[in-house]
């Protein structure tokens, strides 16, 4: 059974940002499931990816992998013999509950949860990686090294798998992009005071990209095919093959 997200239902006098923490991680999946359009079909996406991009013998990674949903569709997907999955994130209460998640389906593919901040870890041998709303809470300043560190453990042919909450570089069509969302929200149970109080919570920590931005950047560490396979309002994916 679900636990639902009511985090920003009441008033909040001292209003912190927003921070994956054990109240997080234990309605994240109603969360995202709630505050994203189109999360469940980029989930089933990262899988048909995964069918057509791993290579044997070689590491995917799920970067910011929260409880895993990604990590488990790349298992339930993975046909290539000798693969491993590296699932990092640098909130120890959402590893806790993947470990749990992850333990409650059968699989013979191996999967490695690591406790780190994607800033300091090695990308090696790589046929898949998958930042799947990860790289927006990423210092800004930092995004170009981990994308660039992303490139070069890629194999040739390999796959990085974006998805973001972006930015319009227009200003009408951005407003209109985070009203329609806020419409969804709304759509889904979430209040007017769940919405702002959310929504202020995330303005220091969530920086997201114009689409644009995030093409030039991709180009820019060596990928030579980019471009977006999905958007719904202002969230979307993008693939980037090396
Ligand atoms: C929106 S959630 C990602 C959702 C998840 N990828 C999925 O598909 O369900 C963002 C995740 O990134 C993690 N995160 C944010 N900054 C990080 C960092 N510097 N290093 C590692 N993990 C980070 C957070 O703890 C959180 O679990
Ligand atoms: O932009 C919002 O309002 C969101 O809730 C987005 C978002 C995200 O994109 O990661 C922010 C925090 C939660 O992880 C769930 C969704």
């Amino acid at each position: 059974m679900q636990s639902k997200d009511h985090i920003f239902a009441a008033p909040i006098a001292q209003l912190g940002d927003f921070c994956f923490d054990q109240n997080v991680a234990e309605v994240f999946p109603d969360m995202i499931k709630r505050s994203v359009p189109g999360y469940s079909n980029i989930i089933s996406a990262i899988g048909m990816m995964t069918t057509r991009f791993a290579q044997p013998d070689s590491r995917l990674y799920d970067l910011g992998c929260s409880l895993g949903a990604a990590t488990q569709e790349m298992r339930r997907n993975l046909t290539q013999p000798g693969c491993r999955i590296i699932a990092v994130d640098n909130s120890a209460a959402m590893l806790e509950r993947a470990a749990s998640h992850l333990a409650a389906f059968k699989s013979e593919v191996p999967v490695t949860l690591t406790e780190a901040d994607l800033c300091d870890i090695e990308i090696d041998n790589a046929s898949v990686v998958v930042l799947n709303f990860t790289l927006q809470f990423i210092d800004p300043g930092q995004r170009e090294t981990l994308l660039g560190k992303i490139y070069r453990g890629l194999k040739p042919g390999g796959v990085l798998i974006l998805s973001e909450k972006f930015v319009s570089h227009d200003e009408t069509v951005n407003e209109l992009l985070i009203d329609l969302h806020h419409d969804f929200k709304r759509a889904n149970g979430y209040s007017e005071l769940e919405i702002s109080q959310k929504r202020t919570a995330l303005e220091n920590v969530m920086r997201p990209d114009t689409p644009e931005l995030h093409k030039t950047r991709l180009k820019r560490v060596g990928f030579q095919h980019v471009d977006l396979w999905f958007q719904c309002f202002n969230f979307g994916s993008m693939v980037a093959i090396k």
